[in-house]
């Protein structure tokens, strides 16, 4: 079972007063934009870089709870099948039961569910805007028939008229050429919306 709503720079659109919902996301909003400043740094780039280039004033923020009840056959079923996000950043809170993996080296390895920690998940156009020094993280979420498990997912991602392509600072033609088309982030979403969840699928198209 999964709730999205949208919200803008961290406020809810429908209820700019549901309070702790709204507090969450204006938090995660900062935590998000802090990280970016890292990650801008650490490219190399302006600590301000992602957050102007991708217009995070006007930026876009989904917030989606994910419900996992028990599943008496959890061997055929899939919670959430194979994918990467979009955006730059997805934060991700679970409520202390397992069930998400992400693929390293071609193996799908679980992730611990601490709770009360955020958990970071490197995204599309974050990968996008890095021209590939950061991977987006392929994950999923498989079942149990023990426990109802819990994930509350908050996406931060670039203005939806932002042309979203590798930072022009870390091309170079002969040794770093782009790896990746520029496409407008609200036309990637359309994308990723009108297929089914498919692993890499949507990055798949923008790459060159
Ligand atoms: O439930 C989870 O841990 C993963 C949820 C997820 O992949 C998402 O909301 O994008
Ligand atoms: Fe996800």
């Amino acid at each position: 079972m999964r709730y999205m709503e949208t919200t803008n720079k961290g406020h809810l659109i429908n209820n700019p007063n549901k309070d702790t919902s709204a507090e969450y996301c204006r938090r995660t909003w900062k935590v998000g934009k802090e990280l970016l400043k890292g990650i801008s740094e650490s490219l190399g780039l302006e600590a301000n870089y992602i957050e102007d280039t991708m217009n995070l004033d006007s930026g876009w923020q989904m917030i989606a709870a994910n419900m996992y009840p028990p599943c008496p056959q959890p061997e055929l079923a899939m919670g959430i099948p194979p994918h990467s996000d979009h955006g730059l950043l997805n934060l991700l809170m679970q409520n202390g039961v397992s069930g998400l993996q992400v693929l390293h080296n071609g193996k799908w390895i679980n992730v611990s569910s601490t709770v009360n920690c955020l958990l970071v998940f490197v995204s599309d156009h974050l990968e996008v805007v890095s021209n590939g020094k950061y991977k987006s993280v392929l994950h999923r979420a498989v079942v149990s028939n023990k426990a109802t498990r819990m994930s509350l997912a908050v996406v931060i991602a670039p203005s939806l008229d932002t042309v979203v392509e590798p930072a022009n600072e870390l091309l170079d033609n002969q040794r770093n050429p782009a790896a990746y088309v520029g496409m407008k982030h609200t036309d990637y979403m359309q994308l990723q919306r009108s297929n089914r969840l498919n692993g890499k699928a949507v990055l798949d198209k923008v790459k060159i």
